[in-house]
């Protein structure tokens, strides 16, 4: 039986994608809402969606079968007939375990088709949709004005991020701040109840139900026995330590993980946005992650016997770990921007280093980062540059809007 899921490289020619299309949540909050959604700028929907398309296509063009989050979990709750279960799960996880408000909630949500109660959880839920005034306390006493009951999820576009597929399995993620936490319910319901998935012998490596964080734009599957994962703003080492444990004793065949620290800020939240494997021995690498004399702290955990579970060596040149963990000769390195200190800065912004690669030395790129596309051209790639006005603005490449299921072997 072929798993439904399976990626054991980060260049191996991709054959099944998930993605998410942007929706009315991309335009459903004010710009007081946009730091704590981790938005920069509101989307113009229309044209997001356009370009949104124009990447899917791209995708299918070059032989890969798209799938969409949305379509996926409205299928796997009625596959699973757990539209009661799963609507409980999300109103008590936006805040909404009991009570009045609780109760207008869910009959709002419950009397939709399962796809339009799927699109209106993500869009956000208005006070003005409802025709309901709450009475208890709680409600009384919070913001009135706040015009939300549930919050608006725009980040779902970046399928990236709440789980990540590795080998034959993949980890569903608890995400860091509350604006994602819910987003990766979407994939643990696909996972449970999607036929295309439920028992098919899909692992799950780690749960969301865990405090310690993890994401997506953080794993990076380097061949079939290595990853590399940021210690980041959103992945703690704690979390990695966890998924190592899991990984090196279960059957999954990774044996190598390389956890590369990278500063805590908004630009760079993950490591996908500042480092990407876009060939067997080429990277895009965001000059502003390297310290004095090119140094950045790595450490690489292999299975131990010892009470940890693993062992760490710790090394400051990620060239060298890189060489000697896939166990290259020659690497090639390739700086965002060219390593002009302006360039680089502007373009690592509008994920200049976020490159999705669809098979070895083929990347799909945002248009917009002309300097570092006609640097990766010189290097040899193939550069496909895909529309990015609007899709840019919520801080995420080509990488972070695809969660690859499936990519060839090697
Ligand atoms: N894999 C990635 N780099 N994802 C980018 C996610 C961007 C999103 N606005 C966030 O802050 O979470």
């Amino acid at each position: 039986m072929t798993s439904p899921i399976h990626v054991r490289s980060e260049i191996g020619k991709l054959k099944t994608v998930l993605l998410k299309r942007p929706g009315e949540e991309i335009e459903n909050f004010t710009p007081d809402m946009m730091e704590r959604l981790l938005f920069d700028d509101i989307p113009y929907l229309p044209i997001a969606q356009k370009e949104h398309d124009n990447f899917a296509h791209v995708l299918e063009e070059n032989g890969a079968e798209v799938l969409y989050l949305e379509k996926l979990s409205a299928e796997a709750i009625d596959a699973g007939d757990v539209k009661k279960p799963f609507l409980e799960q999300m109103l008590a996880e936006s805040g909404y375990a009991a009570g009045s408000t609780h109760d207008a909630l869910y009959e709002y949500l419950f009397s939709m088709s399962t796809q339009q109660m799927v699109d209106k959880i993500m869009a956000g839920i208005r006070k003005n949709e409802i025709d309901f005034k709450p009475t208890d306390l709680v409600s009384a006493a919070e913001d009135s004005t706040y015009p939300f009951y549930m919050d608006p999820m725009p980040n779902l576009y970046f399928t990236r991020d709440p789980a990540a597929s590795i080998g034959d399995g993949l980890s569903i993620n608890h995400m860091t701040f509350t604006a994602r936490r819910r987003e990766s319910l979407f994939m643990e319901t696909i996972i449970k109840y999607h036929p295309r998935f439920a028992n098919q012998g899909v692992h799950v490596w780690r749960d969301r139900n865990h405090d310690t964080r993890i994401e997506g734009g953080d794993e990076l599957i380097l061949n079939n026995h290595v990853m590399a994962i940021g210690v980041s703003q959103r992945t703690s080492a704690d979390a990695i330590q966890d998924i190592a444990r899991n990984l090196f004793t279960e059957d999954s065949g990774f044996d190598t993980i390389i956890a590369i620290h990278i500063p805590h800020n908004h630009a760079m939240m993950h490591l996908d946005t500042v480092f990407t494997m876009i060939n067997k021995d080429q990277f895009t690498v965001h000059p502003g992650i390297l310290g004095d004399g090119g140094k950045i702290d790595t450490w690489t955990l292999h299975p131990s016997d010892n009470e940890d579970g693993f062992t760490i060596e710790h090394n400051q040149d990620l060239q060298a770990v890189l060489k000697k963990e896939l166990k290259l000769s020659e690497l090639d390195l390739i700086p965002t921007g060219n390593g002009d200190p302006i360039i680089a800065g502007r373009e690592q912004w509008n994920d200049g280093s976020n490159t999705l690669a669809i098979a070895p030395g083929v990347v799909v790129t945002y248009n917009r980062n002309y300097v570092s596309n006609e640097l990766l051209r010189k290097h040899g790639l193939k550069v496909i540059d895909i529309l990015s006005s609007e899709l840019s603005r919520g801080r995420g490449g080509p990488r972070c809007m695809s969660m690859p299921l499936v990519r060839e072997d090697l």
